[in-house]
């Protein structure tokens, strides 16, 4: 008991001591308004208590913050400064006017820490740059828009609603099928090649990828203070996170070793350019040329996985978003089937530089994208002392772009949580951009995979509503869409559906 007592001590005497040194060491900044905070944990005590005890979303209660106090709010998580951005209009003055200040992620983040160096989603640097670029370089080249690219994701369109036909109007979870179409486009995206529909292969890649989002949520108390990292870590069975890990890693790399064979045997030059071919090309010639690169094989390896997460969960939730606001608003599908069905009729193919002749369309996607932001939000670190209007925004600290927050934002969106497709068409009916809309951010570290998200969203609706009336079973009719999941995306309530042939 006494040794309890002492070691209790001792502990609170340190933890008080580095406290007092690093107070001293700080400079004296104007920083933002934010919440009253305590003097040694700021903010973190009341993150646990609403996220760990009441069991709310540290989204949900980091926006309540960023909405008590204005666009720019000033949190402290013990040690962590934290600058929630909730108003678009401030997150492009940030990320864009001062994009080398504002386009690091937070090394202290537990994502940060076990991915440093690796991908490019959270890795930094002179390695994050070259990836960057290659990655912008190689999405023009297959630029969407392009026919090539349109035609492969269109096979994969008309794969799925093949299966669709299959489910003869039967309710089911739409899930599955949406997640077998995604990442067999993002596949063909980087290899040229394309999955069979139900390959084992593929399920074993998918049910690996949708393990282990849970636990890396991005702004809960474990991100901020390390021994919260450990109990997290030990929580969320560690081992067993990083077994998963390793297994999709392998995964990867047989992909990988199928493809090099695959190229070596082939003759056919002109139709096999892909971007995985492009990236061992670029590798394979530094190191001719002796040139110093960050291309390297398991950097490949990396980099396919980060597109696959990045660009899979991402774009199967929005689907499935859209699906379900589809059937909670009849009389907004019914419009939406009236126009592709007089500009597409049943049977053409769509393109999607049509998409012009289809506005209502268009602002119903966007419409979705703002109430279903399945980006609720994301990191970046000042790596140089900035400021803002009046307020000191010093070097490491870790800015939230919210986008929740900001797709929820009252001062930008009238209604915010009613679904209103028209907020996005001007007085002539034609869509009209929404400069609060961020759905794949802003600045140097924007959605680079934006272009091909766009297309399949929007090839997706089309084919869909050209052949199906999309609906809910009558027992889940009354499903609350505010009522989402937050992890590392946002994600509708669990629904089913059905589709009646048209
Ligand atoms: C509806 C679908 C998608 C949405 C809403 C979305 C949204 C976002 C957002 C909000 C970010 C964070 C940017 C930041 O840090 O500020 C991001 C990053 C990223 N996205 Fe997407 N994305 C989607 C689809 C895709 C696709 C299809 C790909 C590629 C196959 C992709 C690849 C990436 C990558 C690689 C990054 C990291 C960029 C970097 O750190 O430099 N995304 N995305």
């Amino acid at each position: 008991m006494v040794n309890f007592v002492s070691i209790a001590s001792a502990a609170v005497l340190l933890i008080i001591t580095i406290f007092y040194f690093w107070r001293k060491n700080q400079k004296n900044y104007r920083l933002p308004p934010g919440p009253t905070q305590n003097v040694i944990f700021g903010n973190l005590m009341e993150l646990i208590y609403s996220t760990l005890i009441k069991g709310e979303s540290p989204f949900i209660k980091l926006a309540q913050w960023a909405f008590q106090t204005g666009p720019i709010c000033y949190l402290r998580f013990f040690r962590q400064r934290v600058v929630v951005i909730s108003d678009a209009r401030v997150a492009q003055r940030l990320c864009v006017n001062q994009a080398d200040k504002f386009s690091e992620r937070p090394p202290g983040l537990l994502l940060s820490r076990v991915l440093k160096d690796k991908g490019i989603v959270f890795n930094d640097g002179p390695s994050w740059k070259e990836h960057r670029t290659f990655l912008t370089h190689e999405f023009r080249k297959y630029g969407f828009g392009k026919q090539s690219m349109e035609q492969r994701i269109q096979y994969v369109v008309d794969e799925y609603l093949h299966q669709i036909t299959k489910t003869n109007g039967l309710v089911h979870d739409p899930h599955p099928n949406i997640a077998t179409a995604v990442y067999n486009i993002i596949w063909t995206v980087i290899s040229g090649d394309q999955f069979k529909w139900g390959d084992p292969f593929l399920q074993k890649v998918i049910k690996n990828l949708e393990t282990n989002l849970q636990a890396v949520e991005l702004t809960g108390p474990h991100n901020y203070v390390t021994i919260l990292t450990v109990f997290h870590l030990l929580w969320h069975n560690f081992l067993h996170l990083w077994k998963i890990t390793l297994m999709r890693l392998v995964y990867f790399k047989q992909l990988i070793g199928k493809f090099k064979k695959y190229q070596k045997q082939s003759t056919n030059s002109e139709e096999e350019e892909s971007m995985m071919l492009d990236y061992l090309v670029k590798m394979q010639d530094a190191k001719n040329c002796g040139e110093p690169t960050y291309f390297s094989e398991t950097q490949l390896l990396w980099l396919v996985s980060d597109l696959f997460i990045a660009g899979g969960e991402t774009t199967i939730t929005t689907i499935r978003w859209i699906l379900l606001c589809l059937a909670l608003y009849p009389e907004v599908q019914e419009r939406v089937q009236q126009e592709v069905t007089e500009v597409f009729g049943r049977d053409s193919t769509p393109a999607y530089c049509q998409r012009t002749h289809t506005p209502y369309t268009e602002a119903f996607i966007n419409e979705v994208l703002r109430m279903g932001g399945v980006t609720p939000g994301m990191w970046r670190n000042t790596s140089q002392d900035a400021t803002y209007e009046n307020y000191d925004i010093p070097k490491n600290t870790w800015v939230l772009l919210h986008f929740y927050a900001m797709n929820n934002n009252q001062d930008q969106w009238e209604d915010a949580r009613k679904f209103k497709p028209e907020r996005f068409l001007n007085d002539e009916g034609m869509f009209c951009k929404n400069e609060n809309l961020l759905a794949f951010s802003i600045g140097r570290r924007e959605c680079p995979g934006q272009g091909l998200a766009q297309t399949e969203l929007y090839l997706f609706t089309v084919g869909i509503l050209q052949k199906f009336k999309v609906a809910l079973p009558n027992d889940e009719k009354n499903i609350d869409v505010n009522n989402g999941q937050f992890g590392i995306t946002y994600t509708p309530p669990h629904h089913r559906l059905q589709f009646i042939a048209v």
